[in-house]
């Protein structure tokens, strides 16, 4: 599919690369950049030959020419984006976590309604192939009713405040940063958003959530549990356990690949589908699909169920942002 629309980038950091790069890999190009510090701006449009560089942020929002912006800045500075690009009529895809909680959520959601607006958040599990054609076969009935998930997602970053990952002041945190995946691939599979929720939280010397847990459950008896590390590697593992077999997704949030265990002999089959190194192009092409008004398949439902769950979370260990106090 080619790239039909005239995309913003806001941020131009390690994702604002991968998007420039996927626009290409599909053929087409950013329209325009803008960035806070305006030199990373003006280098990386010379290095993707963009068109456009705004003097200021805010000039992307006025341009009668965009058509999609999509956010790629930290999570705490989203909120304010996200108000201005959807008032001004842009479609907006917006970088995980889409926003810092539930209730700033609540009112972009709004906005995108009020003013007839594609919102959504670029959460690669809901584009990889993989996904799609996991669920239906789920749906086919092909392994029996699902019955618990497990959920691992542990990287290591160091205690470095130069960096967001660990900096309160730039919503740093396990949740925000890698509980959006485990929760965004416990959501896709499970039939209803999870009513009951119990956690546990450590955290790093900074403030901010390194290690959490999760248990999860929705009214369809279906479970889930989630361990989150920041500061200790673990493998980016998904396992879904039915009656008829279990399914393991290895590097989930761009996995490609799924290997089905066969309770009754052991046997197994694996299913490809979709390639890792495409994962920001499915998400364009999703994104471009949605704005041209085919079907949606963005799955805002999804993240808004996400979020809560997240802002649940904190809410119960008592963290809060400094934007929240
Ligand atoms: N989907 C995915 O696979 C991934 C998603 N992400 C998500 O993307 C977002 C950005 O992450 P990442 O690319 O790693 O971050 P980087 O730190 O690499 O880049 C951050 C970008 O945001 C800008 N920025 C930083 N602080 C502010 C601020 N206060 N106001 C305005 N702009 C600011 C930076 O501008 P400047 O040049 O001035 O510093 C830079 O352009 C996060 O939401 C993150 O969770 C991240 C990695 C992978
Ligand atoms: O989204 C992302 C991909 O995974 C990384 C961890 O391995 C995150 O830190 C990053 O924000």
């Amino acid at each position: 599919m080619a790239v039909q629309y005239r995309w913003a980038t806001l941020g131009c950091g390690v994702i604002g690369h991968q998007l420039a790069e996927a626009m290409q890999r599909l053929g087409g190009n950013l329209y325009a950049v803008g960035n806070r510090t305006h030199a990373k701006a003006v280098q990386f449009a010379e290095q993707y030959g963009i068109g456009k560089v705004y003097d200021k942020i805010e000039d992307m929002f006025q341009d009668p020419d965009v058509d999609i912006i999509y956010i790629s800045t930290p999570h705490n500075t989203h909120i304010k984006y996200l108000r201005q690009a959807l008032a001004a009529g842009k479609h907006v895809l917006c970088e995980k976590s889409i926003t810092l909680n539930y209730y700033e959520l609540e009112e972009a959601v709004k906005l995108a309604m009020e003013h007839h607006l594609v919102l959504a958040e670029a959460q690669t599990i809901y584009h990889m192939p993989i996904y799609r054609a996991l669920r239906e076969r789920i749906d086919r009935g092909d392994f029996g009713p699902l019955r618990l998930m497990t959920l691992n997602f542990g990287s290591y970053k160091p205690y470095d405040m130069k960096n967001r990952f660990f900096n309160r002041s730039l919503a740093g945190g396990a949740m925000l940063d890698i509980g959006v995946y485990a929760l965004s691939f416990a959501r896709w599979f499970m039939s209803s958003c999870p009513q009951e929720i119990a956690t546990q939280v450590l955290y790093a010397p900074t403030g901010v959530d390194e290690q959490a847990s999760m248990l999860l459950k929705n009214e369809q008896r279906e479970m889930a549990t989630v361990m989150l590390s920041l500061h200790a590697k673990q493998p980016k593992r998904g396992m879904l356990s039915f009656d008829k077999a279990y399914v393991e997704l290895m590097e989930y949030p761009r996995g490609d690949k799924a290997v089905i265990t066969w309770t009754e002999d052991g046997h197994k089959e694996e299913i490809v589908a979709g390639e890792t190194a495409n994962a920001l192009c499915y998400e364009i092409e999703d994104m471009e699909r949605t704005v041209a008004g085919q079907k949606d398949f963005m799955h805002l439902d999804y993240t808004v169920d996400v979020m809560a769950l997240m802002t649940k979370a904190r809410q119960d260990w008592g963290m809060r942002y400094p934007e929240e106090e």
